[in-house]
């Protein structure tokens, strides 16, 4: 488990991480989602005593990370995967990452193999694609076979099939009891690999919720209409007892019915429809809508 307590870090002017706290189960992909400068990063960096916290605490498993005994058999972490001596092959980087540890040589050809690098554990890691390099980050990280694992985000520069990869990797280790921590700024992606999330915008908490939770919270579905007529299409509809609205672009929207059944409503009213679709708000125009107003940087704005 790891304990998040009032956890914040100023730099100079700046308040990166402001007032934080949340706690990280076992057992299930936890979510870390904020925008671009949100305090992803230096909360997971104070997480492993990598940066020294302004004020408050992290907790792993009940004591401060620099406190831990033999670390990377009790945190595996994935920060910056680019954070390995280029002149090093992935073997030999593994190979003295598990000697300073204590780790057996042969869990290194273990671990190459998990993250499908084996064949190439003899070549030199300065020369590994983004996506390689993410899976020796990874390799890393799951070295000591710790059950707490945090990483910092993963698919990126991943392809589709590496993606997948990754999914599959966090929810299996979650599934063996381990605490998963990862963090991304796509929402869409989390949903899909996370049953738990925390988000956070400027430093600050903007949600700890389930996964499932925030989806039914969030994905508004409605059913679009397009009629030349949408006067009539909305006074039936209104008479139905549904709820309607008119979109800017001059087509409605209905709430809790069903396209078939506005499609039947229409043809009972000697109606035209030009479109009659299913609707659902993306998760990420949600994440937008919850994380709009602590963005660094936005297109147009500059600064806010
Ligand atoms: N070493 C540092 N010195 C000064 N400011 C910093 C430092 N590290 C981070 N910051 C600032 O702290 C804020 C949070 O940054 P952080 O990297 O933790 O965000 P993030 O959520 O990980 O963002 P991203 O998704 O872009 O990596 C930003 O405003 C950043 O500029």
């Amino acid at each position: 488990m790891i304990e998040v307590q009032n956890l914040s870090k100023r730099y100079g002017t700046t308040v990166a991480v402001d007032g934080l706290s949340f706690t990280i189960r076992p057992g299930q992909v936890t979510g870390f989602l904020g925008p671009n400068g949100a305090g992803k990063s230096t909360t997971m960096r104070m997480m492993l005593g990598l940066d020294r916290p302004t004020g408050g605490r992290v907790l792993i498993d009940g004591e401060p990370y620099r406190l831990l005994p033999e670390p990377l058999r009790r945190v595996g972490a994935m920060l910056e995967a680019s954070a390995v001596h280029g002149g090093r092959s992935a073997y030999g980087h593994l190979l003295w990452l598990a000697q300073t540890n204590r780790i057996p040589r042969a869990r290194v050809r273990e671990v190459l193999a998990m993250v499908g690098l084996e064949s190439v554990a003899g070549r030199r890691a300065g020369g590994f694609s983004l996506g390689m390099t993410q899976r020796l980050g990874i390799a890393g990280a799951l070295l000591g076979d710790p059950p707490v694992l945090l990483f910092d985000e993963p698919v990126n520069g991943l392809d589709p099939e590496g993606v997948v990869w990754i999914r599959n990797l966090l929810k299996g280790l979650a599934a063996e009891g381990r605490v998963v921590f990862v963090s991304s700024h796509l929402m869409s992606e989390t949903a899909l690999t996370a049953e738990h999330l925390i988000v956070i915008g400027r430093g600050r908490l903007l949600a700890d919720t389930t996964v499932r939770r925030f989806v039914e919270a969030n994905s508004r579905s409605y059913v679009r209409v397009r009629t030349p007529d949408p006067e009539r299409m909305r006074d039936a509809l209104v008479r139905a007892g549904v709820r309607v609205e008119r979109a800017a672009d001059g087509s409605l929207e209905a709430y809790g019915t069903e396209a078939a059944e506005l499609g039947e409503l229409a043809a009972a009213n000697g109606l035209t429809v030009h479109e009659v679709s299913a609707q659902r708000a993306s998760l990420e125009e949600a994440f937008m809508e919850l994380t709009g107003d602590t963005v660094e940087y936005q297109a147009g704005g500059g600064r806010r």
